[in-house]
Formats: structure tokens, C-alpha cells, sequence
């Protein structure tokens, strides 16, 4: 499923009526008859409703919705927030249209007589707004959207809340929190980021007749991965497949302090379906490791300190390489990364204190002919793009996109919403998950899940994607039957993977 700017809504809806010929009121109509067919599935008619409308076209869908619903039976009230006049265009027509249908609206007069209008009323829906906000809320608006957040009843946005920006990168002024939002045709982008997903409330989108050609006529292209991806893409295992058909994979890391990421980092990558798997670490860790991950092998790497000090003796020819986690941050960790960046003939994938020690190397990831995939939480994305963790959560996706670009590397930024870049700037988001993934060794744990998904026969955006995705839908079971976002440990996701595949693959 595309998701969208708002200068990329208007451009489909754009391309839709030039050039396909659609016209603007059709659409309008289109997209105002599938919000109610929407709501008439979770909104009872014995309901009282009431519709609240702006001056935009998102105003315009809310006379389509009344007068539709209404059609159908509903008791609906509908409330003009801004001056006839002031409707133009398509919202013009469908205003006369709804007149013009025997119904009646009253004006918005102050928030005092709206108070009197809605106590007898279950459900409001919110059409004040769309994706055409710009600016601090003006007046009436501001009222108007406080007032709304104080309605004791059911909240349902159409489009998206009024008053959030469609956009990243803008400051949220005054927003609509929504119980419910339908999206109209494509999700906006702020439905994906950590500050503004909130106020949407639970959402779904309904379809008002794009031809996909409009959406693929777009530059830019951001798409959220789901499961039926994964159903798409994960390969099927043939009855006559070896180990050696799902791949060679190493993992360098740990060090005599920390044995337990490199060893949630291997498991996971055994789990989650690696063929052959190779351990890179100092003695100390594979004496821990030797009886908890009993299916790997292992390559001793001297050490100073208890941290690695030299990967030289590495063989570097592997699928795929993980590389950083648990490896301490000192200075030998630097010229290790350059070693691992300069000689790796496979993938590798960079996490944790790897990561940390790129920062002094990013020029280096230009070099690479092989796929170079980086895998930071928003702190270590933030020190990596010398900005702050708020700055980039403002913009994830610019931040994401600008990086993968320039280093031509791809970026999995993880986060409530994990964000998988590609080095070509295409974007994939994956909404599973939840807070109980938010503990020491969840990434260490998804570093192997992506490291398996590399070495097996899918490209690296559809192994990026489907890793992350069952990363999340593994907490997501483990949450929804044996544990709780308070007790889950990384470790248990590692066991989850089982039920995860069994349910993939039924
Ligand atoms: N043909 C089309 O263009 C279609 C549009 N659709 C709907 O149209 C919406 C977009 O319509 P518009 O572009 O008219 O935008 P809006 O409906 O979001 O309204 C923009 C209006 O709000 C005012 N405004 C903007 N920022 C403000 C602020 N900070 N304070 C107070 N007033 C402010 C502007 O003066 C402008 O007139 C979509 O969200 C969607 O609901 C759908 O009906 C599909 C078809
Ligand atoms: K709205």
C-alpha cells in the first residue's frame, strides 16, 4: 500500500482528472460515498450524528457523506463552520447538490451554540480540515478543534484528523484526536511517525477509484510492507533443499562483557532460518556461547581488554556479514569496521557499536559494490546525521531517505514505525510491533532475523522488509497470547519466531 505527501495527493488527484479524465466532483463524490459506506459499518443508524464541515474540499466530502448518509436513513445534523460564500468549487457543488436534495444545514455561530447542537449527538464527524492545512490554526478552527476534543462521544476524522499536517517536518499546531480517521485513497505520512500517528486514532482506508497508474506516476515512493508481502515474497522452501541453499552467514562481535548480544544475534539468525551459521568472537564469549548456540560454528579473534582487537583473520567470504553488536565502543572498533566495509564480498550488515564506529568512516560506504545495510535506532541514526534525536524523528523519513542516497547504503531506522530505505531512496514502512519490543537485545535479535533473510534467495529490500515485519508480528502474537508488552524479553521473540512461521507458511 502507497502512502503520500500531500503535494503527492494533489498530484494523483490531479493527474486523475487532466489526465484520465475523472473530473474533480466525481471524486469528490467517490471518496465522500466510500467514507460512509465505511462508517454505516461500524456506526449504528440508531446513532446521532452530526457532521461538521469546513470551507475546503475536505468540507466538500463531508456534504457527500451527510447528504449520503442521510439518503440512508441516518439522523444526522450537519453544521457549516464557514461562510457560504466562502465554499468554492467542487465543495460548492456538493453543497448545492445536498441542498438541492431536500436537506437543510445550520451555520457554525460560536462554540457556545455548538455546545447546544451536539449534547444530544453519539457521533461527530469531522470534516473541518484535510490535507490543505497550512500554518498555525486560524479562527474559527482553533475553537473548533478544542471544542471537538472535548466531545464526550464517538470522534471520526475523514481523511485525517483537521488541523495535522499531512506532512513530516511540520509542527503540529493544534490537531483533532480522533477515535477513528478514514483515510481517503492513500495514508498521508504522518499516519507513520512516532509524534502525530496518535491523533488518527484507529484508521483504515477506503478506496475512491485511483487507477494505479496515478500513484505510479509518482517521483517518490513509499509504500507500507504488510502481510501479504510477506506472503508474496518470503521464499518457499523446496523438499529438496540443504543447508547450503539458505545460505553461509558469520556474525563478528560480543566481547568478555557482553556475550549475551552476539548470542541473541546468532540464535536469532538460526531461528529465523539461516542455513550455516559462523560465530567471529573473542574465546571468553564462545565458551558462553558453545552451549546455548549449539548449531553454530566458531572463529576464535584475539582480543586485548576483553574487546576484539583485529577481524584480519576473517574469512570474508560469506552471503552476508553482521557486524557490531556487543563489540564495545573503543578506538580498535573503527579500523575493524573499515576492514570488514573494505573486504566483505557479501552483504553486511552494521548495527549497534558497529555503527558508532562509522561514524569516522561514512565515506567508505560509498566504495562498497556489494549491498552495505545499516540497521541504527534513532539515537544512533541521529549521531550518524550529526542532528538531534527530536530532529530526526521530525523527519524520519527525509533524514532516512537523504542518507541512503548520498552513502548508497540501505537504512533500517527502527522504531515504533520501522523505516526500510533503500540506496535507490524507495521507502517501505512496517507498522508491527509494540511497546514491549522497546528493551535491551530486541535489535540484536532483529540484526539476525535480517541476517538470515539476506542469505536467503530474496532481494535485499524484500529481505529488509520481511525481517522487519515478522520481527514485529512475533511480538505482536507473543503479546496477543502468552506474554505482556511489560514481560516480554528479546529472548522470547527469538522462540517466537516458531509460531510466527507456522503461521506464515499455513
Ligand atoms: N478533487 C480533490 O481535490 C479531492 C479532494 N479531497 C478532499 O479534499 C481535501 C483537501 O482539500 P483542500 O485542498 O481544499 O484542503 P482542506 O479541505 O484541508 O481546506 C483547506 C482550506 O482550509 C484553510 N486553511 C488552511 N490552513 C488553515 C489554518 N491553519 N487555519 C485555518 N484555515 C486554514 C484554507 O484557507 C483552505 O481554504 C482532502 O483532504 C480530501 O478530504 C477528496 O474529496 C478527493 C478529491
Ligand atoms: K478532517
Amino acid at each position: 500500500m502507497y502512502f503520500v505527501t500531500a503535494q503527492e495527493m494533489y498530484d494523483t488527484d490531479q493527474f486523475a482528472i487532466e489526465r484520465i479524465g475523472v473530473e474533480g466532483k466525481l471524486l469528490m463524490e467517490n471518496a465522500g460515498r466510500a467514507v460512509a459506506d465505511q462508517i454505516e459499518l461500524f456506526v449504528s443508524d440508531q446513532k446521532r450524528l452530526a457532521v461538521l464541515i469546513g470551507k475546503g474540499n475536505n468540507g466538500g466530502d463531508g456534504f457527500v457523506i451527510a447528504r449520503t448518509l442521510l439518503q440512508r436513513g441516518y439522523d444526522v445534523e450537519v453544521i457549516v463552520c464557514a461562510s457560504p460564500s466562502e465554499i468554492k468549487g467542487d465543495a460548492a457543488y456538493h453543497r448545492d447538490v445536498f441542498r438541492n436534495s431536500g436537506f437543510t444545514f445550520t451555520r457554525y455561530e460560536d462554540v457556545e451554540n455548538l455546545g447546544h447542537s451536539l449534547k444530544e449527538k453519539d457521533v461527530l464527524i469531522d470534516a473541518l480540515l484535510g490535507i490543505g492545512v497550512k500554518g498555525a490554526i486560524r479562527s474559527p478552527y482553533n475553537q473548533l478543534i478544542s471544542f471537538v476534543n472535548q466531545f464526550e462521544g464517538e470522534v471520526i476524522s475523514v481523511d485525517l484528523p483537521s488541523g495535522l499536517p499531512a506532512d513530516e517536518g511540520v509542527k503540529v499546531d493544534q490537531a483533532v484526536q480522533a477515535d477513528r480517521t478514514v483515510v481517503i485513497q492513500y495514508p498521508k505520512v504522518s499516519a507513520f511517525l512516532e509524534h502525530t500517528a496518535a491523533y488518527y486514532g484507529r484508521w483504515e482506508v477506503v478506496d475512491i477509484g485511483l487507477p494505479s497508474t496515478v500513484i505510479q506516476s509518482q517521483q517518490s515512493q513509499k509504500r507500507v510492507w504488510a502481510e501479504q508481502d510477506v506472503s508474496n515474497t518470503l521464499p518457499i522452501r523446496d523438499a529438496f533443499s540443504h543447508k547450503g541453499k539458505h545460505g553461509k552467514g558469520l556474525v563478528i562481535g560480543g566481547a568478555v562483557a557482553m556475550p549475551g548480544s552476539i548470542a541473541m544475534t546468532s540464535r536469532a539468525a538460526l531461528r529465523a532460518g539461516a542455513g550455516l551459521l559462523t560465530v567471529a568472537t573473542v574465546q571468553e564469549t564462545i565458551t558462553a556461547l558453545a552451549s546455548t548456540v549449539v548449531e553454530a560454528t566458531y572463529t576464535t579473534l584475539p582480543s586485548e581488554g576483553g574487546y576484539i582487537s583485529d577481524i584480519g583473520s576473517v574469512d570474508f567470504s560469506y552471503d552476508a556479514i553482521a557486524i557490531g553488536m556487543g563489540m564495545g565502543r573503543h578506538s580498535e572498533a573503527e579500523r575493524m569496521i573499515q576492514v570488514a566495509l573494505e573486504k566483505t564480498q557479501g552483504a553486511l550488515l552494521i548495527d549497534a557499536d558497529g555503527l558508532y564506529a562509522l561514524k569516522g568512516n561514512l565515506s567508505s560506504l560509498k566504495a562498497r559494490q556489494n549491498p552495505t545495510i545499516l540497521t541504527p535506532h534513532p539515537g544512533e541514526m541521529a549521531t550518524l546525521l550529526d542532528v538531534s534525536i527530536p530532529e530526526l524523528l521530525h523527519q524520519p523519513f527525509a533524514y532516512s531517505k537523504a542518507f541512503a542516497e548520498e552513502f548508497q547504503v540501505y537504512v533500517v531506522l527502527k522504531g515504533a514505525f520501522t523505516i526500510i530505505t533503500t540506496p535507490q531512496g524507495h521507502q517501505w514502512v512496517t507498522v508491527t510491533g509494540n511497546p514491549g519490543m522497546a528493551k535491551g537485545g530486541s535489535g540484536d535479535v532483529l540484526a539476525g532475523i535480517l541476517l538470515a533473510m539476506v542469505m536467503q534467495s530474496q532481494t535485499v529490500e524484500e529481505a529488509l522488509c520481511n525481517g522487519t515485519w515478522i520481527h514485529g508480528y512475533t511480538a505482536d502474537l507473543l503479546v496477543q497470547h502468552q506474554h505482556s508488552t511489560y514481560d516480554l524479553l528479546a529472548s522470547d521473540l527469538i522462540e517466537g519466531l516458531a509460531q510466527t512461521y507456522r503461521a506464515l507458511l499455513r
